[in-house]
């Protein structure tokens, strides 16, 4: 099903898609009353956002919304206060998948032992999220939780820069995944970045008990924070390919709530640019 849906994929979509540069010419906006702020591209520039919008004949433009962050940093409780929001199609990461594939629980088993099982992990991962992202859109505004993008820039970068995944393993996922982006259109409008501490994230990660993560230690989160600050933050690590919304998310869960009110229009406004 996967393989035929990116088929049909690379049939429809790739001709209206095939001019695909993204540059990072950089916009921040700061709005301190609220605490977030954007980071993004010049709308003037050659890649406005409509360009990556499957636009065709007259059809409705469709946004997509990557929401972004650490482990355990709030991404399912923030989706899933949008989904009741009409007009919105909320995509969870298919961690159910990845913790059981045939009976077998690649998740787990990576934990367990990364420079083994990372590769199996992240070929699988990378699969996984090419399918959410090319499955067809059912409402005009998705929001998706993380990205073909951060399995890849964070996940992968982070075993490889560990010393946990042997360089062979990386060579082949990077072949993979720039042969993907290359070749596959990935759309993207805005990128919101839960924004929280390590240590915010290690205590919800405890409190939410996942098995396989229970041997996740402050240190693990540490990295992935460090990767996800250059990435989305200081934009110097790898190509950031939409605007960013960051929204500080260390608050207790009621100011959350709040907050994610309040840039409502924020997030929701790529529909309408
Ligand atoms: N703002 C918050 N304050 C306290 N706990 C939270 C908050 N947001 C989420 N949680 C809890 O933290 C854990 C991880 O949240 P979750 O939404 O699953 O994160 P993610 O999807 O990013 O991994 C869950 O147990 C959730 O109920
Ligand atoms: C994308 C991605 C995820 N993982 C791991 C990290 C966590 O243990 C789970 C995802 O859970 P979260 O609460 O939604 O962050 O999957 C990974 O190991 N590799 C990846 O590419």
């Amino acid at each position: 099903m996967i393989v035929n849906s990116l088929k049909k994929f690379c049939r429809v979509v790739l001709p209206l898609c095939s001019h695909k540069s993204l540059s990072t010419n950089v916009l921040i906006r700061q709005t301190p009353a609220m605490e977030t702020h954007f980071i993004g591209h010049s709308r003037s520039s050659s890649t406005s956002l409509t360009h990556r919008k499957l636009v065709r004949n007259g059809e409705e433009k469709k946004s997509v919304i990557w929401l972004e962050g650490n482990i355990a940093s709030g991404k399912t409780t923030c989706l899933e206060y949008f989904s009741k929001t009409s007009d919105i199609e909320v995509l969870t990461e298919p961690v159910s998948k990845w913790r059981n594939v045939k009976g077998c629980n690649p998740l787990g088993l990576m934990y367990q032992d990364p420079t083994r099982w990372g590769l199996t992990l992240q070929t699988y991962v990378q699969l996984t999220m090419l399918d959410r992202h090319v499955s067809p859109m059912s409402q005009p505004i998705r929001m998706l939780e993380r990205s073909i993008y951060s399995a890849k820039y964070i996940f992968v970068e982070n075993l490889f820069k560990s010393g946990k995944m042997p360089e062979v393993d990386f060579a082949v996922l990077s072949e993979w995944f720039e042969w993907i982006i290359k070749n596959i259109a990935i759309p993207v409008d805005l990128i919101v970045y839960l924004q929280t501490s390590p240590q915010t994230c290690y205590e919800r990660l405890k409190q939410r008990c996942r098995e396989e993560e229970k041997v996740i230690p402050l240190e693990y989160l540490e990295s992935i924070h460090n990767l996800y600050e250059d990435w989305l933050i200081h934009q110097k690590s790898f190509e950031v390919p939409a605007p960013v919304l960051v929204i500080p998310a260390d608050h207790d869960l009621k100011k959350m709530l709040h907050k994610y009110e309040e840039n409502r229009e924020k997030i929701l406004k790529v529909h309408c640019s």
